[in-house]
């Protein structure tokens, strides 16, 4: 268990055929507490997948510092695990192959298949280690991923929307799965979703992130007691409190990308609370 403590991070971008620079976001501080699940809420371009990359050190901040413990991040490491949204396993290997592979540097063969086995038991996916990823559905490549990921015995596990992609079914699984993961191994978990029923399914916290100028809208603590039911009175008090925010923050992002074609009553009707997906920003 470790925290990770981010000190005014802003992230600029700068595109230098036209002489632009674009801020995404400028004052970023937050601190994610030992084996706390932390979820990045927030529209399209809000700069979600932006700060996990930072975090990741796959990206720089323009300014500021993040700290995983007394670490001061700069590149990828192996105390920081990544799950992106694709899984992206190779495809002429195993599923235990591609688990084994990530740890070929740590370790010897035999050992690792021996680690490889524990983790691919605990996303229970022991019974296909040997067959090959073409042969598994989406969500059980992405257990796949989780798996790889956690093989390294990283202190902080970083998701990127790991199963948007996923039909709404495998989806309510792997939630499970992941609840299930997170307290058997008391990983530090940053998540990012658009969903905001996923970010309050798993969260301990939902850090609801906004744009135009990019930053921290709001912090909610997630004190509902788990397992969580979507359709309990607090789940969805919860969720009518989060969408009344974000839906400020959709109208603000298509106002500036329809420009003279934005219409209020469309948007309501494209993103109101009411529709099935009214979760899924
Ligand atoms: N390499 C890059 N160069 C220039 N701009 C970038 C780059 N990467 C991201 N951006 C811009 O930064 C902003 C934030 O992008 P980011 O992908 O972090 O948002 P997000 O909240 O994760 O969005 P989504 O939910 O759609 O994935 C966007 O406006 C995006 O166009």
């Amino acid at each position: 268990m470790e925290q990770v403590l981010i000190k005014k991070v802003e992230k600029t971008f700068e595109n230098k055929e036209k002489k632009q620079s674009f801020t995404v976001f400028d004052d970023i501080n937050l601190t994610v507490n030992p084996g706390e699940f932390l979820s990045l809420l927030g529209p399209s371009g809000c700069g979600k997948s932006t700060l996990l990359n930072i975090i990741a050190g796959l990206d720089q901040a323009t300014n500021g510092e993040v700290y995983v413990g007394e670490k001061l991040i700069k590149t990828p490491g192996s105390d920081r695990g990544v799950v992106f949204q694709e899984a992206a396993l190779m495809p002429w290997m195993s599923v235990i192959e591609n688990v084994m592979f990530a740890l070929r540097k740590k370790m010897k063969k035999e050992e690792a298949k021996e680690h490889a086995k524990k983790y691919l038991k605990l996303v229970h996916l022991s019974k296909f280690m040997n067959s090959y990823p073409h042969e598994l559905s989406g969500g059980m490549k992405q257990r796949v991923s989780i798996a790889r990921a956690l093989a390294m015995d990283p202190k902080i596990l970083l998701m990127d929307e790991p199963f948007g992609a996923l039909d709404e079914q495998t989806r309510s699984m792997l939630h499970r799965e992941v609840q299930y993961i997170w307290e058997e191994t008391k990983k530090t978990i940053v998540f990012v979703t658009h969903n905001i029923r996923e970010a309050i399914m798993l969260s301990d916290r939902i850090v609801l992130m906004g744009t135009r100028p990019g930053g921290i809208r709001k912090i909610y603590d997630v004190t509902i007691p788990r397992p969580r039911v979507i359709t309990s009175p607090e789940f969805v008090k919860l969720e009518e409190d989060i969408m009344s925010i974000l839906g400020g923050e959709i109208e603000k992002v298509m106002r500036e990308e329809m420009g003279d074609d934005f219409n209020s009553k469309k948007a309501s009707l494209l993103y109101g609370t009411n529709n099935n997906m009214g979760d899924n920003i």
